[in-house]
């Protein structure tokens, strides 16, 4: 479903993110990706949505050329991604049902049919009583939870998550990851960067990144 050819990336002479980077992913695989900060795990992630191109070798998704795609096709891309990474902050003036909204109402469906599926993916993260919560009244994990809600509202195949529990004590990081585990057992394809070791307990499969190459994997 994901398959990365020899991807190499260079930002700079000096900032060379990703060296010959192949892997393969399968449709409903959950995997880690590990390593240290600047390793290449946000890099590689980023290659996926088309948020950043390689350099050099190819990134396909359900065999699709990403460095390929023309400017109109990454909306479709992305229509099939749910993305959860840092920069893509809430909203602080809507609560959390209209934040888990606005995916669903920028890609037009209606506003009853998008408060549906917002308390369905709410639930699905364990926050629908706090509906009406403004995003700085909760917790860390718990907004790092309503950014979960946002990213599957589409229902999308595939999970990308940088660093979902960065900056969370561990009984918040701990239900950040069972949401996100829960969309793997219902058949959505997951990836999870991190660089807590604790994340990759019990994992099945686990990317190694340093120096953007590939070091180790465990399956
Ligand atoms: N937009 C950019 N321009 C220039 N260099 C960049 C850019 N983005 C990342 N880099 C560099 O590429 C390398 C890999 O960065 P990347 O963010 O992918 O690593 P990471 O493993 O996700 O790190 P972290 O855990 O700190 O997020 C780093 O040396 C970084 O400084």
């Amino acid at each position: 479903m994901i398959e990365f050819r020899s991807v190499s990336k260079q930002y700079s002479a000096h900032a060379i993110a990703l060296r010959e980077v192949s892997l393969d992913i399968a449709k409903g695989e959950l995997v880690y990706l590990a390593g240290p900060s600047g390793a290449g795990k946000s890099t590689l992630l980023k290659m996926i949505a088309a948020i950043e191109r390689p350099t050099s070798g190819s990134v396909l998704v359900n065999g699709q050329d990403i460095g390929k795609l023309r400017k109109e096709g990454i909306p479709f891309l992305r229509r099939n991604l749910g993305l959860i990474f840092q920069q893509q902050k809430l909203l602080n003036d809507r609560n959390i049902l209209a934040n888990t909204m606005l995916p669903l109402l920028v890609t037009g469906a209606s506003k009853a049919q998008a408060e549906q599926r917002a308390r369905a993916a709410l639930d699905k993260v364990g926050l629908l009583e706090r509906a009406k919560a403004l995003p700085l009244e909760l917790s860390g994990g718990e907004q790092q939870r309503v950014s979960i809600a946002r990213a599957i509202v589409n229902r999308p195949q595939i999970i990308l998550a940088d660093e979902p529990t960065a900056n969370l004590d561990r009984a918040s990081a701990d239900k950040v990851l069972d949401a996100l585990r829960a969309f793997h057992a219902v058949g959505v394809t997951c990836m999870i960067s991190t660089h807590d070791e604790y994340v990759l307990d019990g994992a099945a499969r686990v990317i190694h990144l340093d120096h953007g190459q590939l070091v180790q994997e465990q399956s």
